[in-house]
């Protein structure tokens, strides 16, 4: 291994589809040395791999081969590469007629509207400017934690478009799990596609399973159909996990003559929707095939957060707040909150931050035990012994050592999950009765209700933002894309960069210490 103070060997590969392995490979990247990074991760040599450009930190240009590789992996693929005779044609996408005219003679001077994005525009990806590797958080790439601007493409209506409106077949499909807001950017996508002009829109029912051969009736949509549909929670369109094939799909996008396609799903769904991109241009088929990222679990690479998340955070706090009420008028009460999160923690620990009445937070990405002197359960003794009452929030994911596996799985292949709630309300029941000491022990499982819900105000307007940019994007002629909340700003990114591994709540972040320092609880190992 070479020393600290000549080398400092990084990783920048594209990763494997294990999301653990590939997440090491991307964070040995960074050089932080109080960091996830760098305890766990020794550091290789002095090259360095971006991509799949190998770059030398010793030499002094390994700025600029950072800055090609970085362009080059959030590139977004544009009809145009693909297809050389395409023209654009002037927006239709102008909110001109909404202001009044010159010729109006009211007053108002007339002002062309200047609302449109160019493409060469950029947001930042990371705004915090490291002063050394030692920083809480740092992301550094040389031990000098040289600043390195990595840009991203920003989102939002083009002044040329690609597609002719009028003769635009758009598709959505909602896909995967459930997820506030899915109706709110069904809405806004129908909504921005009539300002377009475009007048042929259709729902695809259940999931990738409504492009099977069964043929489950396409539903069509106007503004009429989507006016009132935020009202409501889960999606009009309904979901599904599993499904046909890719090559399937687009067999019958061709037959249907689709050429738009948006799809509102998490991690699994944004895989397909790559290969669905990729399937449609390899058959010249000039396609816009744009995502929205949905998944309550937020668990979404580089966006500041996903939709329906804030809403499930919120909803969450009445399930907390009645274990903390059921635990606090019980004589020895405990409480047990479950909440989603199949692998990322971000709800469980938004929630009981948000929440002050959590004792105990247990996410996937931390591990505990239940019994032993360090145990979550000797812990819970003392709470009830000091305190009176407790309450835990865990996460669906959390735990999962600990729980009877039955190597099931759902069909899109995701591991189904025991249940960690019901495994520790049994242990602590039968610990607290081995100790002889009374204890009232409720378990509230709100998962499912807390998915059902429609978004709250704030998701209402990510849901809006994200919908419009999305018909953005496909009228831009992007396509193998999908948008996002970057540093506050929109963005487009290439969906393999997104998907390429699933966000997870790092342990040695400030948030999950915040959220440390709010329950008050050990480590339990
Ligand atoms: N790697 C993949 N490639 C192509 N399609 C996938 C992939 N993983 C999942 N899918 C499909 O995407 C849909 C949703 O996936 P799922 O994992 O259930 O939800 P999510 O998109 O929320 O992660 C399913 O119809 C599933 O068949
Ligand atoms: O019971 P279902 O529909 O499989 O959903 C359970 C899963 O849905 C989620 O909320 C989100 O999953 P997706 O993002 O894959 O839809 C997970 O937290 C949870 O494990
Ligand atoms: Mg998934």
């Amino acid at each position: 291994m070479e020393s600290i103070s000549t080398c400092f060997g990084v990783k920048f590969g594209h990763p494997t589809k294990n999301s653990h392995d590939s997440r090491r490979i991307r964070r040995v990247g960074i050089v932080g040395l109080g960091g996830f990074a760098t305890k766990r991760f020794k550091r290789t040599s002095c090259a360095t791999v971006v991509g799949d450009r190998e770059i030398d930190l010793a030499n002094s240009d390994w700025k600029i081969g950072f800055k090609e590789d970085f362009e080059r992996r959030f590139y977004i693929p544009h009809l145009s590469d693909v297809f050389g005779d395409l023209s654009p044609m002037p927006s239709t996408f102008n909110l001109k007629s909404r202001r009044p005219s010159h010729e109006s003679g009211n007053g108002y001077p007339y002002e062309r509207w200047n609302g449109y994005v160019k493409n060469n525009d950029r947001v930042l990806l990371k705004v915090i400017k490291f002063s050394s590797p030692s920083s809480a958080g740092a992301e550094c790439i040389d031990p000098d934690c040289t600043w390195v601007e990595q840009w991203v493409h920003r989102a939002g209506p083009r002044e040329e478009i690609y597609f002719r409106p009028e003769e635009v077949n758009a598709a959505i499909v909602t896909c995967g799990g459930l997820c506030p807001g899915l109706n709110d950017v069904i809405r806004q996508i129908v909504i921005t596609l009539e300002i377009y002009g475009v007048k042929n829109i259709v729902g695809i029912p259940f999931g990738y399973r409504g492009f099977s051969a069964e043929k489950l009736p396409k539903i069509l949509l106007s503004r009429s159909v989507v006016q009132n549909i935020h009202l409501d929670g889960g999606s009009l369109l309904g979901v599904s996990r599993g499904g046909p094939n890719v090559s399937e799909i687009v067999d019958n996008m061709q037959e249907r003559g689709i050429d738009m396609l948006f799809v509102l799903g998490g991690n699994g769904t944004h895989a397909g929707a790559n290969e669905i991109h990729n399937e449609c241009w390899k058959r010249g088929m000039r396609v816009a095939v744009v995502g929205v990222p949905k998944t309550i679990d937020n668990d979404i690479l580089w966006m500041d957060k996903t939709f329906g998340f804030d809403t499930a955070v919120e909803e969450a706090q009445r399930a907390i707040n009645s274990a903390y009420i059921e635990a606090h008028s019980a004589y020895n009460g405990i409480g047990i909150v479950k909440l989603m999160g199949r692998n990322s923690g971000f709800i469980a620990m938004h929630a009981s931050l948000s929440s002050g009445q959590v004792d105990v937070c247990l996410i996937p990405e931390v591990p505990f035990e239940l019994h032993g002197p360090h145990g979550v359960l000797r812990h819970l003794q003392y709470l009830i012994e000091t305190k009176g009452s407790a309450v835990v929030c865990v996460a669906e994911g959390a735990g999962q050592n600990l729980v009877m596996k039955t190597n099931a799985k759902d069909q899109s292949g995701n591991v189904v999950l025991g249940d960690i709630g019901a495994h520790i309300q049994k242990e602590t029941k039968k610990y607290f009765k081995d100790i002889g000491t009374s204890a009232d022990v409720k378990y509230i499982d709100p998962t499912y209700m807390i998915r059902a819900c429609r978004a709250n105000a704030s998701d209402g307007i990510l849901c809006t933002v994200l919908g419009q940019n999305a018909v953005h994007g496909a009228f831009a002629g992007y396509s193998g894309i999908t948008v996002g909340i970057c540093n506050t700003h929109y963005v487009y990114l290439p969906i393999p960069e997104v998907i390429s591994y699933p966000k997870n709540v790092d342990p040695n972040s400030r948030m999950w210490h915040r959220c440390l320092t709010s329950t008050g609880q050990p480590d339990f190992f």
